[in-house]
This record gives structure tokens, C-alpha cells and sequence, in this order.
């Protein structure tokens, strides 16, 4: 754990692919004012910055695949130090992706205090991407990678949220339905009694 980070509060903001995380992650900066890291923004960026490990990135991220587990690592806690001192808590949006990446995080950065559990069915993920596709330009907002994402995503990521359930941290949100979600904003961190 590193000593910069005591007292900080680190949030992990998990569900699949296109089910609102990024979404959610805004809502809560605007009212809170926490830090928004989203792992697949760095990796993007990385990409963006047309270096040599950016263009293998980008062939797995085309394919749907996880990345190896280090080279997120790094690039998280990169940006995490960076703001450690100034920060009054860290949304990690998009990670872990598996239940390894969650031991290796808590191990060389620190433990989350919650675990925003961003939850709808496949079919809404699928259109939510395939509209989003319409503009957003990711390589991965097609159909072929949406099928893999999802697959990816039930078998590496959904154990993530089983195993952090153990630890009674998770809090549910249903992500179905409009982006404020109804009665209570969904983003409303006074339901997360964590927080
Ligand atoms: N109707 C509705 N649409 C939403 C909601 N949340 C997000 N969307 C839309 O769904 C699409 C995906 O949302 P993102 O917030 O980018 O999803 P994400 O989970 O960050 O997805 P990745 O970046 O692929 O990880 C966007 O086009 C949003 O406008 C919601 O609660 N209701
Ligand atoms: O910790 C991470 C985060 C992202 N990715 C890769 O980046 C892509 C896009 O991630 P993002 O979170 O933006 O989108 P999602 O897959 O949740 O729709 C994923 O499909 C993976 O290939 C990864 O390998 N490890
Ligand atoms: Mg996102």
C-alpha cells in the first residue's frame, strides 16, 4: 500500500462492455469531485501517442482481449501518484477486468473502500455500443468485438465482482433504463454508505 494514498478513498467501477461506466463516472465527478481514471481512456491514449506499445494495444483491444495485466498497472498508478496528494478519492472505472488484476492493484496500490457494480443485460450493452459506434470512432464499437468484449467480460470479469461480494463492498446499480435512472440518481453515492 503506498503511504500517499492513506485515507484516500479508491472506488472500482465495474460492469460490461457499454453498460454505462463512463457515464456514471461523470455524474459522480460533477457531485463529488473524486478523480475519473478510466483504464481503457489510458490505454486509448497510449495508443493515440502512436508508440510502438500503443500499436500492440490497440490489436488486442481490436480483438476484445485483455491486455496483460502490468502494463494497466503501471499506467494506473502512474496516474494515480500523480494526483495522490491533491485527490480526495479515485473512481477507477473499467478495472479490474479479472480477479488477478484486483490482487495485483491492492497489493502495489492500495484496497478499495466500494465496488460499483454497473449491471445490464447483454441486449442493452449491444445497442448501447452499436449507437455509440455510429460516432464514437473506437475501433472496438463493432459488432465482432462487441460479441468478444461480452464474452471476454463474463469470463474474466464477472468472477471480479463474486469475489469482491465476499468482502461486502459491492453496490449494485442498475444501469437499465435512463442515464439518471428514475427516483434517485443512480450516481447518488449517499445510497453507498462506503463512501
Ligand atoms: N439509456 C441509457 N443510455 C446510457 C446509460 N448510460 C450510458 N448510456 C449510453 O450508453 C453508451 C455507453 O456508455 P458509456 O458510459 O460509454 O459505457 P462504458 O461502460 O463506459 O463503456 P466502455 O467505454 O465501452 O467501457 C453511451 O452512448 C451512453 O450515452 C443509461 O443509464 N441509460
Ligand atoms: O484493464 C483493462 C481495461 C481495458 N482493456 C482493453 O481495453 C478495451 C476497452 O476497454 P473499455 O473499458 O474502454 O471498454 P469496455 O470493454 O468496457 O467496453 C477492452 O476491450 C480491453 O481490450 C484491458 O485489456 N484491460
Ligand atoms: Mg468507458
Amino acid at each position: 500500500m503506498e503511504k500517499k494514498l492513506k485515507g484516500v478513498k479508491i472506488i472500482f467501477v465495474v460492469g460490461g462492455p457499454g453498460s454505462g461506466k463512463g457515464t456514471q463516472c461523470e455524474k459522480i465527478v460533477e457531485k463529488y469531485g473524486f478523480t475519473h481514471l478510466s483504464s481503457g481512456d489510458l490505454l486509448r491514449e497510449e495508443v493515440r501517442s502512436g508508440s510502438e506499445r500503443g500499436k500492440t494495444l490497440s490489436e488486442i483491444m481490436e480483438k476484445g482481449e485483455l491486455v496483460p495485466l502490468d502494463t494497466v498497472l503501471d499506467m494506473l498508478k502512474e496516474a494515480i501518484l500523480a494526483k495522490a496528494e491533491t485527490s480526495k478519492g479515485f473512481l477507477i472505472d473499467g478495472y479490474p477486468r479479472e480477479v488477478a488484476q484486483g490482487e495485483a492493484f491492492e497489493k502495489k496500490i492500495g484496497s478499495p473502500t466500494l465496488l460499483l457494480y454497473i449491471d445490464a443485460g447483454s441486449e442493452t450493452m449491444v445497442e448501447r455500443l452499436l449507437k455509440r459506434g455510429e460516432t464514437s470512432g473506437r475501433v472496438d464499437d463493432n459488432e465482432e468485438t462487441i460479441k468478444s468484449r461480452l464474452k471476454t467480460y463474463y469470463s474474466a470479469t464477472e468472477p471480479v465482482i463474486k469475489f469482491y461480494e465476499g468482502r461486502g463492498i459491492v453496490r449494485r446499480i442498475n444501469a437499465e433504463g435512463s442515464e439518471m435512472g428514475g427516483p434517485g440518481l443512480k450516481s447518488d453515492l449517499r445510497y453507498f454508505p462506503a463512501v
